[in-house]
């Protein structure tokens, strides 16, 4: 009979498909989790470790330099698993030492042979009699600031940089709690109370939401393996990506363009609040995503979203003088306000590739600037933090576009008011409501 894979394996298989394969954490935690394998107690232990490892991997990396010879080459998934190992001492406090180590040793020595468990059990032992460094005698503020954190130099740098090193720390510490899990109702099938006792018949507790009059914030159970799922009743989205809803504010019969939708979260959102009256058309580069956008649309019972796989950038051409009430551009952005979400992105992304982003999102604003009805608006959104791609970004199309304006009413529709950000615009923090950082500018256009 063939064994089923412990918890911790389990993880470890997660993270080298994160780390060496490129895998998106949060999908592949989402199938591993849904395939049926695993207890509730174990999946809970999978998530933190695969979590917990990616978010902590320049301090683990630090606590590791110190028990392994530096020109000792060992391979990445010993590697990994003297992570995982070292994350379960320095993190977590209701795992006994003997369970780390024997559970690393067991791993390696069926994932690779007797030598490799020996060493693995030396460097844990070696661990265990010393204790783990403290990285607040790095003499580098720079490299302390980043090992403390455990976020890349340049990314501390680019935050202190733009709102100053003590929100450059709350932005850090933020990305290293285990992300919240919200839902948003579909009011078409029935109300946030509604929801809340039909989840809690089905094993997972929710609560009304922070930010968002449709979100429920998940505190226990697994919300995408239920029926209620399955029958269209809520979509999983963080909340600060609902605000964008209110921003857009659609009324019924509508029409409303949203230009780069897949998969098609915000797209579906919209919808819902047009009741399935007026259209959207969901636009993005890729087919496979607008697949995705039409399969929640059927999921979730809407029937006013249109898809075209196209690029945003040549919408003038292709709707020759059609406009719309509202255009929609939630850019391809460098996502830095999600890293609590997808870890993995301290690692992959860099500051070279972010740069690249921002003429990118610029062309799309010029492009779609020209498909709002006069008096119609033009909503911008990222999931970053950066001012680059926000902010500034904003600045610099008003400047060159007098014909936009920041639309008057917007801060009042948005719920919370301490959120301080230039007219028009909106910046949530990451560590503001448990929510991801978010980015929504809503302009008008005169006339
Ligand atoms: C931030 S994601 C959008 C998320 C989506 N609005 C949601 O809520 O689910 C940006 C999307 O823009 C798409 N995209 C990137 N460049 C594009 C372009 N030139 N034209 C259209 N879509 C584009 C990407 O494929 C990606 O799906």
């Amino acid at each position: 009979m063939k064994r089923r894979e412990t918890a911790r394996e389990t993880a470890l298989n997660l993270l080298m498909s994160v780390v060496r394969d490129g895998a998106y954490s949060q999908i592949a935690l989402n199938d591993a989790l849904n395939d049926g394998q695993l207890s509730d107690r174990d999946k809970a232990l999978v998530t933190t470790l695969v979590y917990g490892v990616l978010q902590r991997k320049l301090t683990l990396a630090y606590y590791l330099s110190y028990f392994v010879d530096r020109k000792r080459r060992i391979d990445d998934w010993v590697e990994m698993l003297l992570y995982m190992s070292f994350y379960q001492k320095a993190f977590l406090d209701r795992i006994p030492d003997h369970a780390m180590v024997n559970e690393a040793v067991m791993i390696a020595k069926k994932r690779g042979h007797q030598g490799i468990a020996g060493f693995v059990n030396g460097v844990l032992r070696k661990m265990l009699r010393e204790g783990l460094p403290d990285p607040s005698v790095i003499e580098s503020p720079e490299r302390r600031m980043a090992i403390q954190n455990s976020h890349p130099e340049w990314m501390m740098h680019l935050w202190t940089e733009q709102w100053g090193q003590e929100v450059a720390v709350r932005i850090a510490e933020a990305d290293n709690v285990p992300p919240s899990v919200s839902v948003r109702v579909n009011r078409l099938k029935g109300s946030p109370e509604e929801l809340v006792k039909r989840l809690a018949a089905e094993g997972v507790s929710a609560v009304h939401g922070h930010l968002s009059r449709d979100g429920l914030i998940i505190k226990g159970g697994h919300a995408a393996g239920t029926d209620a799922f399955q029958e269209g009743l809520f979509t999983i989205q963080d909340e600060s990506s609902m605000l964008v809803a209110d921003a857009v504010a659609p009324k019924a019969g509508m029409h409303i363009l949203d230009a780069c939708a897949g998969p098609g979260g915000k797209t579906t959102h919209l919808a819902e609040r047009l009741k399935n009256t007026g259209k959207v058309v969901a636009l993005d580069l890729h087919p496979h995503k607008t697949q995705l956008i039409e399969r929640s649309a059927t999921r979730l019972g809407l029937n006013n979203i249109e898809t075209l796989a196209m690029d945003a950038r040549c919408t003038r051409a292709h709707f020759a003088d059609a406009t719309f009430d509202r255009v929609l551009l939630d850019v391809p952005c460098s996502g830095l306000g999600v890293i609590r979400r997808k870890p993995e992105i301290k690692w992959s992304k860099t500051a070279d590739e972010i740069k690249g982003l921002i003429p990118i999102q610029r062309r799309l604003l010029d492009e779609t600037a020209s498909l709002v009805t006069p008096g119609g608006w033009l909503i911008y959104s990222t999931c970053t933090i950066h001012k680059e791609e926000n902010e500034r970004q904003i600045s610099a199309f008003l400047a060159k576009h007098p014909e936009f304006q920041a639309e008057p009413t917007f801060s009042e529709r948005m719920p919370r008011k301490e959120m301080d950000s230039p007219a028009g615009t909106l910046q949530v923090m990451p560590y503001m409501f448990h929510s991801d950082g978010f980015f929504i500018s809503c302009l008008r256009r005169k006339g």
